[in-house]
């Protein structure tokens, strides 16, 4: 019996196949590289390359693989890309999705755990966001993800796939062992971009946009350990084998910070001046999104470990540090 991680190449999904693996469990990755690297997955799980649109792919690992949930993460997911490409999201995140449920139920796989993201609710009604809250996205990013929730949960009224989608904020950090890191190509994310230009990598940083309504003017985010991430993930797999229903869980840490107390926060860590400027805005930016992320902590019993951004800039320092060029540098 084994779990399969659509994506497990990419930076969320290799650290949850490394914690999987680490809680004893046996695990088949299934990733197409578009965004993934080869060298991300841990040499204990066994590997399709393929793409998750491709339904015969899929009846490949399915029949050789003795599945029982599926936790998915291959989708694109950067928002100003999506402003510009919403084509290329609905294609592969919709369409994956599709794909992906229509081998699920042709199978009898019954649990998947899905990346969803803060994205789906746009510009927030109330701060910290319930999951209750309204989902009106802002951007095709965030709409094919919420495109992707709905289809989980039809899918659940007519073929009984019970769904867990987690709702991540911010996800930074990396494993604490510095094996496994963040390296995304091009890199849009801040915490990365800031460590790059600590390591000299990049000139300065451009904070986008200090004319939000926010306290600094800056956008604020909610950050998340990515090991704390893939805990998570695992207690939603037992959720679902305990026979719970379907549901949907918001991940963050339910604190803001803004761009610029993140600039701060990695000059203390890294002892890098770090040097900073103000860009214009970036398309698709809500001010702030913070979540109310009670919810797992009550029912999936969710108990993150690391609460100060500074330890979670910490980790990604180690991995930036040890591994300048990513993961280009092992090849
Ligand atoms: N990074 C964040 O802050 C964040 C926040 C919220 C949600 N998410 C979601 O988490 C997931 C993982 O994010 P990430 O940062 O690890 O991204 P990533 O790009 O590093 O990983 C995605 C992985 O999926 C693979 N993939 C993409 N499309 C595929 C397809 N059609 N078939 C097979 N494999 C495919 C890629 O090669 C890559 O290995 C995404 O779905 C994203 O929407 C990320
Ligand atoms: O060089 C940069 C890069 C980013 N930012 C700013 O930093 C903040 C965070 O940006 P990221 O690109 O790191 O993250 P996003 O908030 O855009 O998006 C991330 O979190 C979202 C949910 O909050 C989604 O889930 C998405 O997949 C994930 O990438 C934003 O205000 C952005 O404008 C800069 O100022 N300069």
């Amino acid at each position: 019996m084994a779990i399969l991680v659509a994506g497990g190449a990419g930076y969320i999904g290799s650290h949850m196949v490394k914690d999987l693996i680490e809680h004893g469990e046996d695990v088949v990755v299934a990733d197409n590289l578009s965004t993934g690297h080869r060298d991300a997955i841990n040499p204990k799980a066994k590997f399709y390359e393929g793409d998750i649109r491709d339904r015969k792919f899929l009846d490949k690992v399915f029949d050789n693989e003795d599945i029982t949930a599926v936790v998915h993460f291959a989708a694109f997911s950067i928002v100003p890309e999506s402003m510009s490409k919403p084509l290329k999201y609905f294609d592969n995140n919709t369409g994956g999705m599709i794909t992906l449920l229509e081998a699920m139920r042709d199978h009898n796989i019954k649990y998947i755990v899905f990346s969803s993201t803060a994205a789906t609710y746009g510009v927030p009604e109330h701060m910290p966001i319930k999951e209750t809250d309204p989902q009106n996205p802002i951007n095709p990013y965030g709409l094919s993800k919420l495109m992707m929730e709905k289809m989980m949960a039809w899918a659940d009224k007519a073929y009984g796939i019970k769904f867990v989608a987690l709702r991540y904020f911010n996800v930074a950090g990396a494993a604490p062992d510095g094996t496994i890191g963040e390296d995304h190509g091009p890199e849009t994310h801040l915490v990365p971009i800031i460590l790059q230009v600590a390591q000299g990598k990049r000139k300065e940083l451009s904070i986008f946009g200090d004319d939000y309504n926010t306290p600094d003017g800056t956008n604020v985010r909610d950050y998340v350990h990515v090991m704390d991430l893939a805990d998570a993930h695992i207690l939603a797999i037992k959720y679902l084998e305990a026979g719970n229903k379907s549901n949907a869980f918001n991940l963050g840490s339910s604190t803001g910070f803004s761009n610029k107390q993140m600039l701060e926060a990695a000059r203390e860590v890294t002892g890098k001046p770090i040097p900073a400027k103000m860009a214009p805005r970036r398309p698709g930016d809500p001010d702030s999104l913070v979540a109310a992320s009670d919810k797992a902590r009550t029912i999936l019993g969710w108990k993150p470990k690391y609460d100060d951004v500074h330890d979670i800039i910490a980790t990604a320092w180690k991995w930036h540090s040890a591994h300048p060029k990513g993961y280009d540098d092992r090849d």
